[in-house]
Order: C-alpha cells, then sequence, then structure tokens
C-alpha cells in the first residue's frame, strides 16, 4: 500500500514548487524528519484543495492536468494518514485509559485482599464486581508470560512484611516457583491460557490447568501443623512429627489448644509457637511456608478454612477413615516431609467458591455480611423445615430455574466427591475448573444435576412465596437461616488451595475413587461363556 510520504516522494519534482507556493520556505513544512503530525496533515490536504479548485489557466499544459491529478491523489493519501493517525490516537488513550483502570483496581485489591489484616473483600459484592475480581486476578494467580507462578507474585510479599521475628531471629518466608508439568515434562509453552486466535484461526493451544509443580526458591523455614481434636493417634504422631522437625531446625506452629496437650505432656515443648487470637492467626499468613494436616479430610477442610486469603502449601496426612484428599501415610511422614521440603512437589490447585449472604433487608449488595470462602460446596437446604425449598436460580443474571425439593448445592470440582456425589452429581477430577450446581432430592422427573464454566456468577434466591425459610451451610459447617427473599452469591474465589500431591494430581484423584469410594468396583466377568463368532 502507498503511504504518504512515497507519494511526496514520488510526485517531487512538480511538487517542489507548488509547495514552495504553499507552505513559503522549507522551515513551514508540514513535516519535520520525515514524519507529519495530524494538524498540519489536514492543513496540508486543505492548501493541497485549494491549488487544485484554482481555475484553469489557457494554455494550460498537459503537464499541469497531469499533476492536478497527482496532487489530488496526495490529497487523498493526506486525509487518511491524518484520519489513521486520529485513530490510533484514539485507540491509544482508550488502551491507556483502561489499562490505569486496571491498576487502580488490582491496586484496591492487593490492598483489600492482601494487608495485614488481610479480610476477604467485604463492600462491593455485586455480579459484575465478584466476575471483575477473578477476571483482574486471574493472569497473575494462574498463569503469566513467564511459565510460571512466583509465591511472592501469589502473596504480593511487600519489603516491609517479607520478615518476621520468630523468636528473636529474623525469618524470611520461603519463595517458591509454581511450572506447568505436561506428562511429568517441564513445558515452557504456556503461551496463551486457553484459546488463541492468531491469524484468524481459533486453536485450543494450551489447556486451562494442567499439573502444576511447585519449586522452592529458598528452603521453608516454618511449618504449621493442623490436627483433628480428640484424637490419641493424632496426638501421638504430632508429638513425633514436631520433635523431628526441630532437628531440622524449622519453626514450629500448632493451634493453641495443640500447644496447651504439648507442653502438658513435657516442658520440652516450649518451643513450639501458637498464636492468641484472630488477629494473630491472620498474621501467620506472612510466616508460615507449609500446613501439614494430620486427620481426614474435615481437617483439610478446617485448614482451608482458616485462611480466608491466600493459602500456603497443604501436606495433607491421612488419619481418618476415607481421607479423600489426604494422599500421605502419617506412618511414612519422615521420608514425605524430607521429599515436601526439598521439592519439586506436584500440586493440586483446589479451586475455591466465595459465598456471600445477601439479606432481602439489605438496602444494596454491597451490605452483604463477611464473604465465606469454601473448599467444597455450600449447601442450601430446607433444615428443619418440612416444606419444600423453593430457591430461583440465576447464572450472569440469566434465569436458570427453581428448584423445588430439599436443596441445592454449588460444589467446587474438589468437592464433587462429597455431598454432590451423594446428591447425584458428577464426579469432577478436581483441576477442571467448573462449578457443580446439584439439586438435593428435586421433585421433578426432569432435574439434571449441571456443571457450569468457573467464570460465572450464581445467584440463589429464597422466593418470596417460599412457604418457609432455607439454611445455608458451609463445608458442612456455620448454618444460617434464609429468610423470604434472601440470597446466596457465589463465585470463584481467586485464592486455591494448594494440596501437596503424592503422586499427580491425576493419580492421586483415581486412587482415591478406587480405594476410597470403591468405584466401579465388579467381580471379573469370565470369559468362559458364550461369545460373539
Ligand atoms: N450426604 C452426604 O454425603 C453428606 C452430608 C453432609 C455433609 N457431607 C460432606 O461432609 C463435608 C464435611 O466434611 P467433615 O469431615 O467436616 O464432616 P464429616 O465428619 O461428617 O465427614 C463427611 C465425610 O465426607 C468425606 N469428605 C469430605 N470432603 C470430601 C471430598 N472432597 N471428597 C470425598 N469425600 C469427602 C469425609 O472424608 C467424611 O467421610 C461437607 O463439605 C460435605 O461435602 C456429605
Ligand atoms: N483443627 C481442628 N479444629 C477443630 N475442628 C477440626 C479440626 N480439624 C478437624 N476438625 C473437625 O473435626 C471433624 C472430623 O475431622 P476429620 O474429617 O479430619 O476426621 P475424620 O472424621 O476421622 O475423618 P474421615 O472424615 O475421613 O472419617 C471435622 O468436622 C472437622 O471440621
Amino acid at each position: 500500500m502507498m503511504e504518504s510520504n512515497d507519494c511526496v516522494f514520488l510526485f517531487s519534482p512538480i511538487l517542489d514548487e507548488t509547495l514552495k507556493r504553499i507552505y513559503g520556505n522549507a522551515s513551514n513544512l508540514p513535516w519535520e524528519d520525515g514524519f507529519l503530525d495530524s494538524l498540519s496533515l489536514v492543513n496540508s490536504e486543505k492548501a493541497v484543495k485549494e491549488v487544485i479548485q484554482q481555475p484553469l489557466v489557457e494554455g494550460i499544459d498537459d503537464h499541469l492536468v497531469e499533476f492536478s491529478e497527482a496532487m489530488r491523489t496526495v490529497s487523498k493519501v493526506l486525509r487518511r494518514a491524518a484520519e489513521g493517525k486520529a485513530s490510533a490516537q484514539a485507540e491509544a488513550s482508550e488502551w491507556k485509559r483502561k489499562y490505569e483502570l486496571e491498576r487502580e483496581r488490582n491496586r484496591q485489591l492487593e490492598n483489600k485482599g492482601l494487608n495485614s489484616n488481610y479480610n476477604v473483600e467485604k463492600g462491593d459484592n455485586s455480579a459484575d464486581h465478584l466476575k471483575l475480581m477473578s477476571e483482574t486476578a486471574e493472569p497473575s494467580q494462574f498463569g503469566n508470560e513467564k511459565n510460571g507462578i512466583y509465591s511472592h507474585e501469589v502473596l504480593r510479599d511487600r519489603e516491609h512484611n517479607a520478615y518476621s521475628n520468630v523468636q528473636g531471629k529474623l525469618i524470611r518466608k520461603a519463595s517458591f516457583k509454581l511450572q506447568w508439568y505436561c506428562k511429568g515434562e517441564k513445558n515452557d509453552q504456556h503461551k496463551h491460557d486457553i484459546v488463541s486466535f492468531e491469524k484468524g484461526n481459533i486453536t485450543t493451544a494450551e489447556r486451562s490447568s494442567k499439573q502444576i509443580c511447585l519449586k522452592w526458591e529458598s528452603p521453608p523455614q516454618t511449618v504449621l501443623i493442623l490436627t483433628k481434636p480428640n484424637s490419641t493417634s493424632v496426638k501421638v504422631i504430632c508429638a513425633e512429627m514436631v520433635r523431628w522437625l526441630k532437628e531440622k531446625k524449622l519453626n514450629i506452629y500448632v493451634e493453641p489448644r495443640v500447644r496447651t496437650e504439648l507442653v502438658t505432656e513435657s516442658s520440652y515443648y516450649d518451643f513450639v509457637q501458637t498464636w492468641k487470637d484472630d488477629d494473630g492467626f491472620l498474621l501467620l499468613h506472612e510466616k508460615v511456608d507449609l500446613v501439614v494436616t494430620l486427620g481426614g479430610d474435615g481437617t483439610v477442610l478446617w485448614a482451608a478454612s482458616m485462611f480466608k486469603g491466600p493459602v500456603p502449601p497443604i501436606v495433607p496426612f491421612s488419619l481418618g477413615s476415607l481421607g479423600f484428599m489426604t494422599p500421605f501415610h502419617s506412618e511414612q511422614y519422615k521420608e514425605c516431609l524430607k521429599s515436601i521440603l526439598q521439592g519439586p512437589i506436584s500440586i493440586t490447585l483446589r479451586h475455591r467458591l466465595q459465598c456471600h449472604v445477601i439479606r432481602e433487608s439489605a438496602k444494596t449488595e454491597s451490605e452483604s455480611e463477611e464473604p465465606i470462602l469454601v473448599l467444597n460446596e455450600v449447601t442450601i437446604d430446607r433444615g428443619i423445615s418440612s416444606f419444600l425449598t423453593n430457591l430461583e436460580c440465576y447464572c450472569d443474571n440469566s434465569f436458570v430455574t427453581c428448584v423445588q425439593g430439599d436443596g441445592l448445592i454449588l460444589s467446587t470440582t474438589s468437592g464433587s466427591t462429597a455431598y454432590s456425589l451423594a446428591a447425584g452429581g458428577s464426579m469432577v477430577h478436581p483441576q477442571v475448573p467448573g462449578i457443580l450446581f446439584t439439586p438435593i432430592c428435586p421433585h421433578s422427573l426432569s432435574f439434571r444435576p449441571l456443571i457450569l464454566p468457573e467464570y460465572v456468577t450464581l445467584r440463589i434466591q429464597v422466593a418470596l412465596n417460599s412457604r418457609g425459610p432455607a439454611w445455608v451451610s458451609f463445608d458442612g459447617k456455620d448454618r444460617k437461616q434464609l429468610s423470604q427473599g434472601d440470597a446466596l452469591v457465589c463465585s470463584m474465589s481467586i485464592w486455591p488451595v494448594p494440596t501437596a500431591c503424592r503422586g499427580d494430581s491425576t493419580n492421586d484423584f483415581l486412587h482415591s475413587i478406587h480405594e476410597g469410594l470403591h468405584w466401579n468396583l465388579r467381580k471379573t466377568q469370565s470369559g468362559d461363556g458364550p461369545r460373539d463368532s
């Protein structure tokens, strides 16, 4: 395509003279160093038009006709160049505006989510806002141009809180890097998240979630041990583990209840640290490199619920009966912890749901109660009411359905093997990003569970004409009553729970459904019988 400067060059012999007529001398020419500014372009175009519109003098030769045609072309090109430049400027300022907006949002998100008392987003809970939060946070959380996630990017360790004082020693929180692995091999090809539109071709070049691998960049120094209460076997293992970790020169935190138990047993455990109140615990995320759980799935849920923002990697040891999310054997804790402390570790990034209860009496959605994060599911049921629940369900403001039955479960994929499974939902691999929409005993012949994409915001409202109230519970806990008109708004949280794998994510999942749930266990049919001939 011909550029404006090419044109000027093409007609330069004829132009020279004419331009002198238009601009006088060279210093008034509308370009400098080969670049035209848009105002000059418009002026040049005007001047060229004036020249063209001057009546032809009698006896004019063919050259002038040709010249006039050339000037028309120059005029056209100059106009296009001016238009192009104006539109590029408009586009640039629009991108700048978007960038500033995005930066401001990220800054607000960082302040709200990650300051010292990092309460999960209060205030504005509108569907758009919730969606926006996950959108803005996604690049740093799930992928970036460096083919990995750095812990200091996730935790936004700032200079002032990067060091903490533990028993008079300055301790720096260990930094780690998360990388995507593909079939056990390092994959550096994470160019785009899901879809590429390059050259008009739509390709699913990369998958949204892959096996993730954690590599320590500095050695972990502080471990938090969380234990199932009232269990003698847990107490014994916990005491042993504390001694072993102490030998490895690690700082150890336990819950206040556990510290009391340990110190009562022996004053040897005086070095074990704990916290006094909720504020004390909130500061722990700045110190803890690793969380160890000793118990069943309920203890993993408990650990996750304690972190209302970013969660350190969790190593779940099995001391329960089912242990779907607890792949490590407690008898082998020394070998397991040795290899975990050394790394690299395969990680399952378990997504959580962020839930807000919005009361009918609240004047605006921003007057909602404190949000709650769930690792398994949020359930709305009829509780002690003998009437059917009447729940109006919306997905990104589109009406989905009305649930008339015992209730509804909104589950993560990690929770798909818990209550949702019992209510007839599918079992879904925990790395699949999605929200399960599973009714509980719907009074309908045609209701089937749904799996919705992770980016949607769901709103479940107790119908105004419902015969009774409903009850909401979070990972089976914190039951709250929902009166007619009250609603629950639910979307994917930006803070997943990273749990260490024994093999890899898929291997552990399949092992759990076979060993924990005895999935598809059937006697093998013998080949001794009739066959297709
Ligand atoms: N009908 C049901 O199946 C039913 C009813 C209520 C609660 N629950 C589940 O119990 C969970 C709370 O667990 P808890 O230990 O505090 O209560 P709990 O002590 O009552 O144990 C519930 C059982 O669910 C299992 N479980 C928990 N999370 C799981 C998961 N992600 N995959 C497979 N199994 C899982 C546990 O191992 C345990 O055996 C809730 O989040 C809910 O999913 C299930
Ligand atoms: N540190 C803790 N503090 C208070 N409660 C806890 C703690 N850890 C676990 N719990 C609660 O104790 C209950 C039982 O825990 P968990 O599920 O781990 O053990 P379990 O019932 O023996 O295991 P399983 O469910 O596999 O049989 C759960 O409801 C859980 O929320």
